[in-house]
């Protein structure tokens, strides 16, 4: 039992810490590298290893060569099993990048079958006969069919995968799963004989979690979202491949100063967040890209006033707005541009105020925001704590050797209760 003995290869930051928290749940210890440069620094501290990338909506070779280099990374740790983590929502496009990343890993691996098991039921995400549930609506009804990047048209995960390989691809529906692991183990070993390389995997609720888990604990690569990690981490620890923990660190209490929250996530469960923090009365700005574009200053203006404002209490900085003025914004600026400038100007910000001792800790919403101001921080790895609502964890941001940055806490955009900023802000998280 030494060493890790779970590797993830994610294709997002806060889809990394959403798995890591998981994996936290079921007792791991966990470290979070950004890219795959502080593994070897870090993994012999840990039961698994999460490296987090940003390869879900670049181009599929791109995304290959670096997941390719992240499994490298894996596999000098002599890491034995690993998962490719995407989104819940199976965020991707005619072009990828699930089909060829997880091809390419499969293929680095020998391994002639990828099961796919994308479901999150904990935050409404289930998969029944290979089609994509968000809470009680088809996925390309849920609002995913307007995502700016990866515009999620068709529920039916077998035909929307289908889209981006010329591979055979089959469903290990709730019918089988409904027989056990073993039978689902058999059928998985039939359709692989048969000539399929991707399995999709329904799962309704978190008992079909629990038999992928038990199938699933002696392979060697799958892919998918983070609703298998616990479960996994669960049977792990049961059959004794590592010694589960019962107590993670809890960073954000170890600090003084107060909460900065920085929010370009632009999603519905963000924007009530925010109408949360604002009617508890907290001290808050707004930054819009149009204005911004026009006056740079304006950034420098913030920092002083949130610096200030600090030494009396939490403080939340968002370009987070409805969609007509995203619309308003990517319409004078172009999209690229208008999403580019809040991220600098939150960057910007981070950096600035981070190192300031009024700062306790940083809570940052939104996945782009977030590769954002970790890569301005420049933050090497995180370790990972408690957690404040499922796939949100509080973790511990360090540089490059190894050195404490400052207590964080990364939010994929549609995360979190109404009440997650109040709680990051004045406690009980
Ligand atoms: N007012 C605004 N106008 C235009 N773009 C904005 C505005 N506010 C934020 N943005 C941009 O919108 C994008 C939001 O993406 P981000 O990934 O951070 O959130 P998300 O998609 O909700 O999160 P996740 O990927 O975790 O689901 C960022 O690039 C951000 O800079
Ligand atoms: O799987 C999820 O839903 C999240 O971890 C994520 O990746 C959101 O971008």
């Amino acid at each position: 039992m030494t060493g890790p003995v779970l590797g993830v290869i994610a294709d997002d930051f806060t889809g990394a810490t959403d798995i890591a928290s998981m994996l936290v749940r079921g007792g791991m210890r966990v470290v979070q590298t950004i890219g795959p440069g502080a593994v070897p620094l870090i993994a012999a501290e840990a039961d698994a290893v999460v490296i987090a990338l940003k390869t879900r909506s670049i181009p599929a070779p791109e995304a290959v060569a670096q997941s390719l280099a992240a499994l490298d990374a894996l596999r000098a740790e002599k890491i034995p099993q690993v998962q490719f983590k995407y989104c819940s929502t199976f965020d991707s496009t005619p072009e990828g990048n699930i089909a060829p990343v997880s091809e390419a890993l499969a293929a680095a691996l020998g391994c002639s079958l990828i099961p796919h098991v994308p479901a999150l039921p904990v935050n409404g995400r289930t998969v029944y006969k290979g089609h994509l549930f968000v809470g009680p609506a088809l996925l390309h009804e849920s609002g995913m069919q307007a995502h700016p990047l990866n515009p999620m048209t068709d529920a039916n995960l077998v035909r929307w995968l289908g889209r981006q390989t010329r591979q055979r691809i089959d469903l290990a529906d709730h019918q089988l799963l409904s027989q056990g692991p073993e039978a689902l183990l058999t059928a998985l070993e039939r359709m692989r004989q048969a000539g399929a390389l991707h399995v999709i995997g329904d799962a309704i609720d978190d008992d079909a979690l629990s038999i992928w888990a038990s199938a699933l604990s002696d392979y060697p690569f799958f892919a998918g979202g983070s609703g298998l990690a616990t479960p996994l981490a669960s049977r792990l620890a049961e059959t004794g491949r590592f010694a589960a923990q019962n107590t993670p660190p809890g960073f954000a209490s170890e600090t003084n100063g107060n909460t900065l929250i920085l929010a370009g996530s632009c999603s519905a469960a963000t924007l009530a967040q925010i109408e949360a923090f604002r009617d508890k009365g907290g001290q808050i700005r707004q930054i819009e890209p149009i204005a911004l574009s026009e006056d740079p200053k304006a950034v420098q203006d913030l920092i002083d006033w949130a610096s200030d404002a600090l030494k009396s209490g939490p403080v939340l900085i968002h370009g987070s707005a409805r969609q007509e003025d995203v619309a308003a914004a990517q319409r004078a600026l172009g999209v690229g541009r208008a999403g580019q400038i809040v991220e600098a100007a939150l960057s910007d910000i981070a950096r600035s105020l981070v190192k300031l001792p009024q700062t306790g800790r940083l809570v940052v919403a939104g996945g782009e925001t977030s590769g954002a101001v970790v890569s301005a921080l420049g933050v090497a790895a995180l370790r990972i704590g408690t957690e404040i609502d499922p796939g949100v964890p509080w973790t511990l941001a360090l540089g490059p050797s190894g050195d404490r940055i400052t207590p964080l806490a990364l939010k994929s955009g549609n995360f979190g209760g109404p009440d997650f900023f109040l709680r990051t802000a004045w406690g009980n998280a």
